[in-house]
């Protein structure tokens, strides 16, 4: 039991640590509710264990309720300690706060754009470049500090770790007892030291310089003030800090540029959608690049229908999370699921379902903007971001880097596959590993 416990003790956050790696079918539909994802389907085959309930458990798939007002949600005291935690982190996402990171992202995205002006006409790993954008910006933004993988154009050594052993984690989290056996074998987990160690001095460094009396800058003093002034909303531990600060890198980069490089796929697509993209932006900033601002980006909203559009044919958690049933077991509609039981909900399989969206596998952006009544978009079940006291705090900063991202680089470049890319390998054989794996995809930028 020690073994699981060492893997569930910690506070949900760490949950995002524990990867999957599944393909699924699924005949029926799902819902996830204002709180928590409520109904499975009792004759699905049970395919996965997982760690929450401390002991190894059917997984059930989970299905959409007609009538999801039925779902009730025990109120755990988990529950009431995740939602006090929350306010920590919410903080380093406030509006005032993400105004201190927007100049920081836009320097990031002009130095992603000096790096496709040096190599234009070249081809370039879209999947790869993102990676380095998004890791920077979380450096940035989370830790006030530099990665260098923009600059030098090569993944730093301290975050190479995460990806090479990402696969691994993703299968052996569902057999979590294997991943604690593994994780106690002397230097099993050697690769992972570095990011360890390159998070926990930086916390002690910020540690050792505290100014009480100055606004944070970055995330991670966000979560460091909570700590230093004891606020309810605190890590309960040092190192439970040291694992949040770890998330932060985690969930926010892999996520952004996931999303980042299916993008990229799409706008090279459908040119037809770059250009009336570029079109919307050169009458938002008619004098181009020196009139950029990040109120006019934002103020072309198809920039948003763009990513709506990728977040629901290719989001970035194309599962998402395991959530545990309350112990006394759920009852919604005719359906009773025991309790303890882990369930998840497919999010990609509903979001490209055709109950729910018409022509549901084509990239259409315009159905979250002018033809959004005729589409019924609406009423359909989209949640990226998940939904409820679990979903991501990190969306509001995702959106800004996604947004300044896409403005700056549509406005200056076309975009366009490599000689030779068809995108079907990036487009057919992402891997579900909780975060997405992608393949390479090589386009090749071009100044407009
Ligand atoms: C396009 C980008 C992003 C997507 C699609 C995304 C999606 C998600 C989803 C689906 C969850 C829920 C996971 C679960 O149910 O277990 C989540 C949680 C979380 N995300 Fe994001 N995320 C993105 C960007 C970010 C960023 C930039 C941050 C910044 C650090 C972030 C931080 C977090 C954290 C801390 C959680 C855990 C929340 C909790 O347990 O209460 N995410 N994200």
């Amino acid at each position: 039991m020690a073994i699981l416990s060492g893997l569930v003790s910690t506070s949900s956050f760490y949950s995002l640590l524990h990867l999957s790696f599944l393909r699924y079918e699924m005949d029926s539909h799902i819902w996830i509710g204002p709180r928590e994802i409520c109904i499975v389907r009792k004759s699905a085959v049970p395919l996965i264990y997982g760690p929450q309930s401390q002991c190894l458990k059917t997984t059930w798939y989970a299905q959409v309720s007609p009538n999801p007002k039925k779902c009730s949600i025990h109120m755990t005291r988990d529950f009431d300690d995740h939602r006090k935690r929350r306010k920590a982190w919410d903080r380093g996402f406030s509006i005032k706060a993400l105004a201190t990171y927007e100049p920081r992202i836009k320097a990031k995205v002009d130095s992603f754009v000096s790096q496709i002006q040096v190599n234009e006409h070249k081809p370039l790993d879209a999947t790869a470049w993102s990676m380095f954008l998004s890791f920077d910006i979380m450096g940035e933004v989370g830790f006030g500090k530099d990665f260098n993988n923009l600059s030098t154009g090569k993944e730093n050594p301290a975050i190479r770790a995460i990806h090479e052993h990402m696969t691994v984690l993703s299968v052996l989290s569902h057999v979590p007892w294997l991943l604690y056996l593994i994780s106690s074998i002397p230097g099993a987990t050697a690769a992972y030291a570095d990011f360890f160690r390159w998070c926990g001095n930086e916390i002690d460094l910020k540690q050792k310089t505290w100014n009480p009396e100055e606004y944070p800058q970055d995330i991670v003093s966000w979560l460091l003030k909570s700590y230093v002034e004891k606020d309810i909303s605190a890590s309960p531990s040092l190192e439970s800090l040291h694992e949040d600060s770890r998330v932060v890198i985690i969930a926010g980069s892999e996520t952004t540029a996931t999303t980042l490089a299916s993008i990229f796929f799409y706008l090279a697509k459908y040119p037809s959608t770059l250009k009336k993209l570029q079109h919307l932006l050169d009458q938002a900033m008619p004098g181009g690049a020196a009139d950029w601002s990040y109120e006019k980006a934002k103020s072309v909203t198809f920039i948003d229908d763009i990513i709506n559009e990728t977040l629901r044919l290719k989001p970035a958690l194309l599962t998402g999370g395991y959530r545990c049933t309350p112990a006394q077991g759920l009852q919604v509609d005719d359906v009773y699921i025991p309790g303890d039981i882990n369930v998840f909900v497919p999010v990609q399989l509903i979001q490209t379902d055709e109950r729910y969206y018409a022509n549901a596998q084509e990239f259409i952006p315009e159905r979250w903007g002018e033809r959004k009544d005729e589409m019924a978009t609406g009423d359909a079940p989209f949640f990226p971001f998940s939904l409820g006291a679990y979903s991501c705090p990190g969306k509001n900063l995702a959106l800004q880097s996604l947004r300044i991202a896409i403005s700056v680089i549509a406005q200056q470049y076309n975009v366009a596959f490599a000689e030779n890319e068809t995108g079907d390998d990036f487009d057919k054989n992402a891997l579900d590993t909780f975060t997405t794996t992608l393949p390479p995809l090589q386009v090749q930028f071009s100044r407009r």
